[in-house]
């Protein structure tokens, strides 16, 4: 189901690893090489300036999009926010049914970086997905019910979630989690498989081992157990979440995917820093078996959050004179690994983008040379990549027709700390154990920023290491990954994030690429020469795909701002920052017309704040709680993903114990926290809140009088 229709060139097939999409696009990532790729070109590098829209279809939420739709029998299937499930008529957009997998709310709060998914699959007329809850739903692509659901998380009360697309083997079903970041670092990430016509349990492959004394559920984690040192409590120190990624390679009928950061960031009890396997690894298991062939750690003892999760692309390459089957990652780390599939063997690591955390990796030990200056134990460094990595989820494409790999990079370093030992009136943040990373971007303000987490390199000092580069852009890059080195590469945004969009190639000699700012690029994939801009009015993250159906070339694109993007201020440059953040599936061919633009985004007046009466110590007692638990999803004064909580409306503020309390919320996605906060640290928090309020009124009223 997998292969090229004929009427379309197929010109670099020989390359490929595994069938090309088609006029379907079976696979999230196209097939099962993760490719990013399609045989189509009736959408060319010489018709391709006249695209323009199609439909589009609203998704009724307002967060982070990361998902790349199936298209099957000309049916579209796709995930949106929590893991719904949406199928709708691929040539009209016409919604035929929404799948929705009823997460509890307080699961929102298990989410690091947004409760985004990534992704549905679909075999013999049933769609799979994760939702955001760990649960695991067949669903009958005909009506939308679901056939089966199996819950796959081991521990209720650890703060596991599910964000990634699922994969399918022969047999199975195979799913991982999320959860590294958060919480005290007491889970463990692993895999688990289910049957695929009955959801039951058939194996689970865990990442680290179990606290020390305790069984090793499966052989692997002996020899892993050895490499934690001596002073590890199993408690707190564990890691290691599968949470993007998986692949599944039917010819070694093997499963490859990657583990996350071990957690906590700086958990070294002796000094030292242990490798901790399998954190920040590659890995292949046995379909059948889910034991181990090989591994590869990318990095060992990850003190960054340099999860290995980035999608895998499998494909055939010369190298060294030798025709190879390979598997390539470009990791968070800001390496480039080609491995050989079969082995596991270590053929290339080359840095795809400004690193100074290593000074290169030893081919023949395959570890990384890590620098003096990646340790920010004792004072913070600038450390490229930053914690979102030179890469990230969003995926890469590889184009077997021009031999390159598409990378969307981030080349941003962030400025890493030890809150313990930097003198801040916080030594804990939530999503960062008591490390934080701050992106010394044009915003960055170490003065605004002392009291909380202590001195910080000024901007200055940290822009001597590379004159005249933003510290902070994102950059789409071609990559040869047998010359090991850049074709060519287009800066895609600057100064601040952008979080820009994944990549789709295609035999058109076409590279589509969507940004922040709204903005759907299609470049000629061999030099990388601008094509074609369409504005979209929304904030592009995810990666396009294209199908055809009755004769029509199409290609569709999720948009939506959130992920990790959610734990700060909507940056002005992003589409969601102008225009409402509505999630759309944004759908163009050829002769198209212009994108209907989504509303205008209007923020809320301040409303008068309530009477306060709280000491400036409490105030700031309120901002350090603010900070430490509720700024990973809410900001203050500027449109955000979630509600700005500067602009509260009185019955919020009248019912503000009993929300962050006692879920008050939770149906709506805001989780209780009284685990996390007493009553006291609320009023504080509260406290905070209301002279935000009273600042931001004030300011509002001021700026009335003025302009009368
Ligand atoms: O270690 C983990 O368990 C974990 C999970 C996730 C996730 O599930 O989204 C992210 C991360 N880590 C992470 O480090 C990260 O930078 C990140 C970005 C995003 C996103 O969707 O934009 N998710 C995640
Ligand atoms: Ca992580």
């Amino acid at each position: 189901c997998t292969s090229a229709r004929a009427d379309t060139p197929n010109t670099g097939a020989d390359r490929a690893a595994a069938p090309t999409a088609g006029a379907e696009w079976p696979l999230t990532g196209g097939d099962t090489a993760g490719t990013w790729y399609s045989a189509l070109a009736d959408i060319n590098e010489t018709n391709a300036a006249t695209l323009g829209y199609a439909w589009s279809y609203d998704m009724g939420t307002e967060r982070g999009q990361e998902a790349t739709p199936l298209v099957v029998g000309g049916v579209m299937y796709t995930s949106g926010v929590w893991g719904n499930v949406y199928a709708l008529d691929a040539a009209t957009g016409a919604l035929l049914w929404q799948y929705d997998p009823e997460v509890d709310g307080q699961w929102g709060r298990n989410a690091c970086c947004d409760v985004v998914n990534r992704g549905v699959a679909y075999r013999d007329g049933t769609v799979f997905v994760a939702s955001e809850d760990g649960r695991l739903h067949a669903i009958d692509a005909k009506t939308g019910k679901a056939r089966w659901i199996a819950d796959t998380i081991i521990n209720h009360k650890q703060p596991y979630a599910s964000t990634g697309a699922v994969i399918l083997t022969k047999d199975a079903v195979v799913i991982g989690n999320a959860g590294a970041d958060i919480g005290d670092g007491d889970l463990r990430g692993y895999i688990s498989a289910w049957d695929i016509k009955t959801g039951a349990f058939k194996w689970r492959f865990f990442t680290v081992p179990p606290a020390p004394g305790q069984p090793f559920e499966h052989p692997e984690l002996a020899m892993a157990a050895k490499s934690w040192g001596p002073n590890r409590d199993g408690r707190t120190q564990n890691g290691g979440t599968v949470w993007d990624g998986l692949s599944y390679d039917p010819e070694t009928d093997q499963i490859v995917f990657g583990t996350g950061n071990a957690s906590p960031y700086l958990r070294s009890a002796d000094g030292v820093r242990h490798d901790d396997l399998f954190n920040a690894s590659i890995i292949a298991v046995n379909a059948q078996s889910g034991r181990m062939n090989w591994y590869y750690q990318t990095t060992p003892g990850d003190e960054w959050d340099y999860d290995a999760v980035q999608k895998f692309v499998f494909a055939n390459l010369t190298i060294a004179g030798q025709p190879r089957r390979v598997v390539m990652q470009a990791c968070k780390n800001g390496f480039f690994y080609t491995l050989d599939l079969k082995t596991g063997k270590l053929l290339s690591a080359d840095p795809f983008t400004y690193v100074n955390w290593a000074k290169g990796v030893d081919l023949a030990t395959g570890r990384p040379l890590v620098t003096e200056h990646a340790d920010y134990s004792k004072s913070p460094k600038n450390v490229y990549p930053s914690w979102a990595g030179g890469h990230t989820w969003n995926p890469m494409s590889f184009s077997p027709q021009t031999g390159l790999v598409y990378i969307p990079a981030i080349d941003a370093g962030n400025v890493l700390l030890n809150m313990k030992a930097n003198g801040g009136s916080l030594t804990h943040l939530e999503g960062f154990f008591s490390s934080d990373g701050i992106f010394p971007d044009d915003l960055y303000d170490p003065a605004a920023l002392k009291r909380v987490f202590g001195p910080l390199p000024a901007k200055d000092d940290l822009q001597k290491e590379r004159p005249g580069v933003k510290l902070v852009r994102e950059v789409l890059r071609a990559w040869d990954p047998v010359a090991r080195k850049v074709v060519w590469e287009r800066v895609t945004s600057q100064g601040v994030r952008g979080y820009d969009g994944g990549v789709l190639s295609t035999a058109g000699n076409l590279v589509f690429q969507g940004r922040g700012d709204g903005s759907l690029w299609i470049y000629n994939a061999r030099t990388g020469a601008p094509i074609k801009t369409i504005q979209t009015g929304s904030h592009i993250m995810a990666a396009p795909m294209t199908y055809k159906i009755g004769g029509v070339q199409y290609v569709a694109v999720q948009a939506g701002y959130g992920g990790s993007g959610i734990t700060f201020p909507i940056p002005p440059s992003s589409a969601a920052y102008a225009n409402r953040n509505a999630n759309r599936i944004l759908v163009f061919k050829l002769g198209g017309s212009a994108v209907p633009m989504p509303d205008k985004r209007e923020l809320p007046p301040y409303l008068p704040p309530p009477p306060l009466k709280a000491s400036p110590a409490l105030i700031a007692r309120g901002e350090d709680k603010f900070t430490e638990n509720c700024s990973r999803c809410h900001v203050l004064g500027t449109p955000g993903v979630t509600p700005d909580l500067s602009r509260l409306p009185p019955e919020v503020h009248a019912s503000f114990n009993d929300i962050v309390l006692k879920g008050a919320l939770a149906p709506m996605g805001m989780a209780r926290f009284d685990d996390v906060v007493t009553k006291a640290d609320v009023e504080a928090i509260h406290a905070y809140l209301i002279d935000q309020q009273r600042q931001g009124y004030q300011a509002q009223q001021s700026a009335k009088k003025a302009s009368h």
